[in-house]
């Protein structure tokens, strides 16, 4: 068998070897034209041709609309359509935004309360639907926070968003009343306003915020709708949030009457907002073509149309022209006179812009469709800020002026000591009244006891009384209280009949009194009766200051010793104020041989009084005042004291004032400055420090000869030339100097309860 097989190969090995090569030729050229080929690894660049396709324009159209939009993004683009995710940038940014957690600030203002209610409802309503969406979903949201804008510091939420240790990203809401009268809702609108036109602040510095939206309530029976009115307030913020986020309007704003509709349109808006806030958190944005909603990029072409339909205010160029240069046409000066109410005669009173008058955003009243901008009233008679005031004790004179009988003026009248102004400069208390041209002020002081009642603005924008009506109205206000005590016991018949002449005005009641416009002629009135004028400013209005004529004494007050502690304790709507509070140190320099001057100082423990005693010794050697009274702070038991933080561990002891007071007197020693201290009232926790121009043979003479001022005014006139020394009173009395209490020995010392007390006056710290 082996060999026949070796036969036949031998036989046919030529046929068989020739096709069994044709067979595999013929499988290799199969194989090779029909197996994919694997990609070569070397030589790339020989045998990879660039590949050039040739496609038509059409088909990169449909294929990559990225590229279409990129190439087109140096122009405006307006985003129609229903909601899709954005492209591009976008895409980059939306997964850290939406890794950030959420927190939503609702903010609100309340006159009467109404929407503070609905606000406290609401919140938790709010925290209830985040809490359930966080339990649904992956999202992170912070508990919401509520917040009153009394209660704030606009800079804190409106210059950028606050910067929060989670890493945040904000949504705000806000719920506000309008009102056609003066109120936080003013002095709110106007921040944004100065925000938005602030040069150096970026237009719309809030565009980091995810969303914002506003939801108003009005009055129907009172402003039918919203050309008359309705919820205007509401919808001028809307407009101004708008500019500063960049138009990250989450949902349109939403109004509602509070006599018939508010609570189903407000629920109707909180449902919307509520879903913007769950879609935001999702995607980490608003959502595109949604309507106002959009980012300031997809708006621009908006904003190039020019009328834009924001709010424009009188002294605003149209925001498609160039913004201004920040000075204001000349014919506000006569607006301020068309300001001026006439008074009782029929004049339209002093009509000349006597002052420099910080007019840079006035009149800051909207413009509303058919109407002329309406110049308000300080403090209306219908007004609830009004009601608060004279619940209190004040007496509104005019519109924006007040006068209130303060406790020591009763106090004198009974015999039961007089306040440390008789003490340290011989002020009768009973012969004082107690008052202001201004019930404005441009602080928000942790200590005001007023505060969240006055008004407060950075610059004048009420109705003007004249002088004549406010002195006029004082007095005779300040004379009903003092007839209204005629009949309290213990009214001592001589006192009562020395306080039917007023010798004394304290312009410290409440507010700024610099900053009415006709400060000096109201001083030369007074001044004419011969009542000395002890004027407190806040050292925030420097031009007012520069321009002031003769005072008997003139005040500023130092509520701390560097800008960060100033900002914590006065809480200064002024963005400048540290600028403005040393201008008007170096002012007070300059007046030291003309004006008596006064720096006083508040101590409020925890908030200005440790660390602080170098800080004030270069405070007054900046200043170089006559007088520095050092006063503890006055406990006053508001919410807003405890809000701020206030309580009363925040009221130092008299031995801690005097503990203090030492401690600045050596600083000055060492300075070489000239002061020492001279007086004291123990019972209102006041030491006087003095510069020794005041010592005369080694005695103190702090007190004043009212007469001979009164004299040097009417010789020399109020800008006449003499010097405080002029009128530097008789040495003061041995019982008020430094280390004898202060105590008038013509009085009784009672408590509160009018028993009898001795006095015990501590000056040293408790072993
Ligand atoms: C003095 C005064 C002025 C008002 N001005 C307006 C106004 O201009 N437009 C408006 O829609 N409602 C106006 N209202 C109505 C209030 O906005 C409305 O009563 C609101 O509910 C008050 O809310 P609140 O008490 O919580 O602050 C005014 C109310 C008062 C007392
Ligand atoms: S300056 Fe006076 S009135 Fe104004 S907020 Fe301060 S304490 Fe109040």
């Amino acid at each position: 068998m082996r060999q026949d097989l070796v036969d036949v190969w031998h036989a046919y090995r030529t046929p068989i070897i020739l096709s069994a090569l044709l067979l595999l030729a013929g499988l290799r050229i199969f194989l090779h034209t029909t197996e994919d080929r694997e990609p070569l690894v070397a030589l790339p660049k020989i045998y990879n041709e660039p590949q050039q396709p040739q496609v038509s324009e059409k088909t990169i159209s449909k294929a990559q609309p990225v590229a279409e939009t990129e190439k087109k993004s140096s122009g405006p683009r307006r985003i129609k359509g229903g909601v899709t995710r954005k492209a591009s940038q976008e895409d980059k940014t939306a997964p850290a935004e939406h890794d950030r957690p959420a927190k939503v600030l609702v903010f609100f203002s309340s006159v009467t309360t109404k929407t503070e209610k609905i606000a406290h409802d609401y919140i938790k309503t709010l925290e209830a639907f985040l809490d359930q969406k966080a339990n649904e979903t992956d999202d992170k949201f912070l508990k919401p926070e509520l917040l009153d804008l009394t209660e704030i510091d606009f800079e804190d939420y409106f210059v950028s968003p606050p910067k929060s240790p989670e890493g945040a990203a904000y949504f705000y809401l806000f719920l506000i009343p309008s009102y056609n009268i003066d109120t936080i809702n003013d002095t709110f609108l106007q921040h944004l306003q100065e925000t938005h036109h602030d040069f150096r602040i970026d237009t719309a510095p809030l565009s980091s915020l995810v969303g914002y939206s506003v939801f108003g309530f009005g009055d129907k029976e009172g402003w039918p709708n919203e050309d008359e009115g309705f919820c205007f307030q509401a919808k001028e913020l809307d407009k101004w949030m708008s500019k500063l986020t960049g138009r990250k309007r989450a949902y349109p704003v939403g109004m509602g009457d509070m006599k018939s509709d508010h609570a189903e349109r407000f629920t109707e808006w909180t449902f919307g907002v509520q879903e913007v806030i769950a879609q935001a958190s999702q995607t980490g944005f608003l959502g595109e073509g949604v309507p106002g909603s959009g980012d300031a990029v997809e708006s621009d072409d908006e904003e190039a149309e020019g009328d834009d339909g924001e709010v424009v205010f009188d002294d605003e160029e149209p925001s498609n022209s160039k913004e201004s240069d920040g000075s204001r046409p000349l014919d506000d000066v006569e607006d301020l006179g068309k300001m001026i109410r006439p008074s009782k005669d029929g004049n339209e009173g002093p009509r000349k812009a006597a002052l420099a008058v910080d007019f840079t955003t006035y009149p800051s009243a909207s413009k509303r469709k058919g109407q002329a901008p309406v110049i308000k009233e300080m403090v209306a008679k219908d007004s609830p800020t009004y009601n608060a005031l004279t619940k209190q004790g004040y007496s509104i004179v005019g519109s924006h002026s007040g006068v209130k009988i303060c406790r020591w003026t009763k106090s004198a009248l009974r015999g039961r000591g007089s306040c440390y102004k008789y003490s340290l400069y011989g002020i009768n208390s009973h012969q004082c009244m107690e008052t202001t041209p201004s019930l404005s002020c441009s602080n928000k002081c942790v200590f005001c006891w007023r505060h969240g009642t006055n008004p407060v603005g950075t610059t004048w924008r009420w109705v003007v009384d004249p002088p004549e009506m406010i002195f006029d109205g004082v007095k005779e206000n300040h004379y009903k209280k003092i007839k209204m005590m005629r009949g309290v016991p213990g009214v001592r018949a001589e006192r009562y009949a020395e306080a039917l002449r007023i010798r004394h005005c304290a312009l410290s009641l409440v507010g700024e009194p610099i900053f009415y416009p006709y400060i000096n002629e109201f001083l030369a009135m007074l001044h004419n009766e011969r009542i000395s004028s002890f004027l407190v400013c806040n050292a925030q209005h420097p031009d007012q200051l520069a321009a002031l004529k003769a005072v008997t004494q003139l005040y500023v007050s130092i509520d701390a010793s560097n800008k960060d502690s100033l900002k914590k304790i006065d809480r200064p709507l002024h963005r400048d104020f540290w600028e403005r509070f040393l201008r008007c140190l170096d002012i007070l320099r300059e007046k030291r041989f003309r004006h008596r001057t006064v720096y006083r100082l508040t101590l409020v423990k925890g908030f200005n009084v440790e660390d602080e005693v170098e800080g004030y010794a270069q405070l007054i050697e900046r200043g170089l005042p006559c007088f520095v009274e050092v006063k503890g702070v006055t406990y006053c038991g508001t919410s807003t004291s405890s809000n701020a933080g206030l309580s009363m561990s925040n009221v130092p002891f008299y031995w801690e004032v005097c503990e203090f007071v030492k401690a600045l007197d050596r600083r000055l020693q060492e300075k070489g400055l000239g002061y020492g201290i001279a007086a004291e009232h123990a019972h209102s926790c006041c030491v006087l420090l003095a510069s020794n121009r005041f010592n005369v043979d080694g005695k103190w003479h702090t007190h004043i000869d009212y007469q001979r001022f009164f004299e040097l005014l009417e010789e020399r006139g109020p800008d006449g030339d003499w010097t405080p020394e002029d009128y530097m009173g008789p040495p003061t009395p041995e019982w008020a100097l430094w280390g004898n209490g202060g105590f008038d020995p013509r009085d009784e010392r009672v408590d509160r309860k009018g028993r009898k007390m001795e006095a015990v006056v501590s000056r040293e710290a408790p072993e």
